[in-house]
């Protein structure tokens, strides 16, 4: 399997040392990893370098939302620190969705490629009632979900973060090249934790994800590089 197509794994640690602890599991084996904030805040772009030399492909999920401007200038930032893939809230608006591909264009150096750049649409930890009320969305979760994806889509993004139960309208509306990455991942087995929209990884292939996120499943396991495996050949099967 193409490294880039593998689970992602959300590093969702406190700091780099337990990080490190739970990656030494891994034997060398080469990982998509998801840099959230909660470790990037404590431990920066020294802990990314370290990634990459381990030969980890990295999605650092900072999830900008603000100004076009603000956003333009972190993402030319952002565009230096060698990562494969970066996100923004689709709710900043397709001002700002521009303004972040510009930056990340404008910081990504001569002969290197471009982070792919997608942005959330409605969290997986979102239900449609809590939209609706909190929101004040008057419409089906899939719509505002399809919304955000072709918005994402006319600005020019390389795809969209969304539930699994949304990944075959966006592909049939934005196109099959458009990415659909889907977290919510669960085992049968395993709670929900504070997510609502969840599926399995069998599910989120049959349902058209391109790419699944998997955290607390695999980094809370007694067992975690079993917990993977176990993620993985589902998802390639
Ligand atoms: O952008 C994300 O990665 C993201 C978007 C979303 O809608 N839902 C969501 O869960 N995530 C992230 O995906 C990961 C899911 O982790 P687990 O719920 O532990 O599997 C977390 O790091 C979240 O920050």
């Amino acid at each position: 399997m193409d490294g880039k197509n593998l689970p992602i794994i959300a590093l969702d640690f406190p700091d780099g040392e337990k990080a490190w602890d739970f990656l030494s599991r891994f034997d060398g084996e080469q990982l998509y990893i998801k840099v959230g904030m909660e470790l990037y805040y404590r431990e920066g772009a020294e802990l990314l370098k370290s990634l990459k030399e381990k030969g980890h492909w990295i999605f650092l999920d900072l999830k900008l939302h603000d100004i076009p401007n603000t956003v333009q200038r972190a993402m030319k930032v952002l565009a230096g620190l060698s990562v494969d893939m970066v996100n923004v809230h689709a709710a900043g608006g397709t001002e700002m969705m521009k303004a972040a591909l510009y930056g990340l264009e404008e910081g990504t150096k001569a002969g290197k490629t471009r982070p792919t750049l997608i942005a959330v649409t409605q969290l997986t930890s979102t239900s449609e009632e809590q939209m609706q009320r909190e929101q004040l969305i008057d419409r089906s979760i899939d719509e505002s979900v399809l919304h955000y994806a072709l918005l994402a889509r006319e600005s020019g993004l390389d795809g969209v973060v969304c539930s699994a139960y949304e990944a075959s309208s966006i592909a049939k509306e934005a196109g099959s090249g458009f990415l659909r990455v889907t977290p919510g991942i669960r085992m049968s087995e395993s709670k929900s934790d504070d997510q609502k929209r969840i599926v399995t990884p069998s599910d989120a292939r049959e349902m058209g994800s391109s790419l699944i996120v998997i955290g607390r499943p695999v980094t809370q396991a007694a067992d975690p590089v079993f917990s993977y495996k176990k993620v993985l050949t589902e998802w390639e099967r």
